[in-house]
């Protein structure tokens, strides 16, 4: 055998299975064929949304109109090159360090298209057509996704964008319509809202976020509105057309919404047609998902492993990296502890949301009595100091166990304030450890006693 470990895909999943195979002194290759190392992640998907975004609430000065009111921005004409220039430079700092992280750990990289040829052999052809071949011991396919194109979207670049061409926009929207109010469609929505674009998002279902506790959606919708975006819910479409001087997206009520551009954001499909998944006999669904073991993450051939996003839910950088570490275990045999039970989410949309463990719906279904402690975040000093005005935690507490159930947050910093909610949750830790426990102050993590002590005063001391 060539390697030990051939790794398809240099995205998350495929990253940390390489280093991981190293770690365990493995032999690995990891393909790609992306012009540079990173997968979706690094180029189109999780980090320039975020580098967009925490530009844009820095030039906007988004968090300091709290404070000074909604007409205040610390530049005045945000541009493209503003916001590209800082993509570029983070973008190219993350390479770095991957390419650097192969090095130390001998993980060799190559840039081609990989196809099966048999379950320890692939063909690797280059963009120049140079052909080889490879034996191997293991593989992960950590291929991801791309942007679900439907043929009759008139995706042009100019009028109609999806979410991987955001990021060649030559320059600001006047107006923005976005398809789809899933997660990469509340992310882009708001962000350019947080730019003064106008924005109207529309989502043929008559809810969001589904996986996500309903207060804090509603509030979510609330704050979005409440700004001036416009939100069409049970909206489907019938037509996206791309005319010289505007987008037109025609819905099927009757109604024509106008912009200069469409962002067209209605899910991901897997990049499997071109594997050769046939000639090892492993199947994919119509989006191009791979069926996994959920523990080992094996497919229906052993030695073949499959990781990240074409593995399907929950398709995020984080859960991937995690995904790709197991597997590398697992075909060394190296055990591992059972991954715990939850996993938190965070939704980078202006303002943030993140959560974890069970929503107040699944609390409810799953039959138990609970207690529900709220904090907003201005009733804490560390708010009136940030100018925040919006903005809430919620917690969900068995009141026969007094253990937290479920963690959820709508507003500034959620995504790093969860984390307290997930370990307490994963350590099996109740309402008292709250209560009991001094928190820094002023920290917007104060939340967290506030609602811990909201929920005591119904519970009493157990
Ligand atoms: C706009 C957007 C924002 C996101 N934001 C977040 C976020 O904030 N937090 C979060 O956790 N997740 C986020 N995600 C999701 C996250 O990016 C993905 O979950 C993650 O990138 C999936 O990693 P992966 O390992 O499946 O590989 P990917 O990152 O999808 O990379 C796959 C790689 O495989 C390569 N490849 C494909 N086919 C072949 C082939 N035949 N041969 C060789 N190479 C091939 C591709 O070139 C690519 O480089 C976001 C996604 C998008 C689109
Ligand atoms: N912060 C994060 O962690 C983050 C950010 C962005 C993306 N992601 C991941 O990327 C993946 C893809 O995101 P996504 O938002 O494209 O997909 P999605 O599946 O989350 O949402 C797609 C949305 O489009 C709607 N839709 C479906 N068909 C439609 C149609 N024909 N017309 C109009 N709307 C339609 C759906 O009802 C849904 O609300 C997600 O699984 C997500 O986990 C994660």
């Amino acid at each position: 055998m060539d390697y030990d470990m051939l790794v398809i895909g240099s995205g998350p999943s495929g990253r940390r299975a390489a280093v991981q195979s190293a770690k365990l002194g493995k032999s690995v290759l990891v393909v790609d064929r992306g012009r540079r190392l990173g997968g979706v992640s690094v180029h189109t998907g999780t980090i320039p949304s975020k580098t967009l975004r925490e530009t844009v609430l820095n030039l906007s000065g988004w968090r300091e109109r709290g404070f000074y009111g909604r007409g205040y921005r610390v530049k005045q004409d945000i541009s493209v090159g503003d916001l590209i220039e800082r993509l570029h430079k983070t973008l190219d700092h993350e390479v770095e360090v991957l390419q650097h992280q192969f090095m130390r750990n001998t993980v060799k990289s190559a840039r081609a298209a990989v196809k099966f040829l048999g379950s320890n052999k692939v063909s690797l052809t280059s963009d120049n057509g140079d052909y080889s071949e490879v034996g191997f011991a293991n593989a992960l396919i950590a291929v991801g996704t791309r942007p679900h194109r439907p043929a009759d979207v008139p995706f042009d670049k100019t009028r109609v964008f999806d979410s991987d061409e955001m990021l060649e926009l030559d320059r600001l929207p006047r107006t923005l319509t976005v398809i789809g109010a899933g997660v990469i469609g509340v992310e882009y929505a708001t962000i350019f809202s947080a730019l003064d674009v106008p924005v109207t998002l529309v989502e043929p279902r008559n809810s969001i976020l589904d996986f996500v506790d309903r207060e804090i959606v509603d509030d979510f919708i609330h704050q979005m509105r409440d700004r001036g975006m416009t939100i069409r819910l049970g909206s489907a479409v019938k037509e996206i057309r791309s005319k010289p001087d505007a987008a037109e997206v025609e819905l099927a009520d009757g109604r024509t919404i106008r912009s200069e551009v469409v962002l067209y954001a209605a899910g991901r499909t897997g990049n499997v047609g071109s594997l050769g998944l046939d000639v090892v006999g492993i199947e994919a669904d119509s989006r191009g998902r791979i069926k996994v073991d959920p523990q080992t993450f094996q497919t229906s051939v052993p030695n073949i492993y499959a990781a990240g996003d074409v593995i399907g839910f929950p398709s995020l950088a984080s859960t991937s990296m995690e995904q790709g570490r197991v597997a590398a275990c697992h075909a060394f045999g190296v055990t591992l502890p059972a991954p715990p039970e939850t996993f938190p989410y965070g939704i980078y949309a202006v303002p943030e949301i993140s959560t974890v463990g069970q929503s107040e719906e699944q609390v409810r279904q799953s039959g138990g009595a609970y207690e529900v402690g709220v904090a907003r975040f201005r009733e804490t000093s560390r708010g009136h100091i940030m100018g925040v005005d919006t903005g809430f935690l919620k917690l969900l507490f068995s009141i026969e166990t007094r253990r937290l159930l479920g963690a959820h947050i709508v507003g500034e910093g959620a995504t790093e304030l969860i984390h307290i909610g997930q370990a307490v949750i994963n350590l099996g830790g109740t309402v008292d450890f709250f209560v009991n426990n001094t928190f820094n102050y002023p920290t917007l993590a104060e939340a967290y006693k506030i609602a811990g002590l909201d929920a005591w005063n119904r519970m009493g001391r157990g």
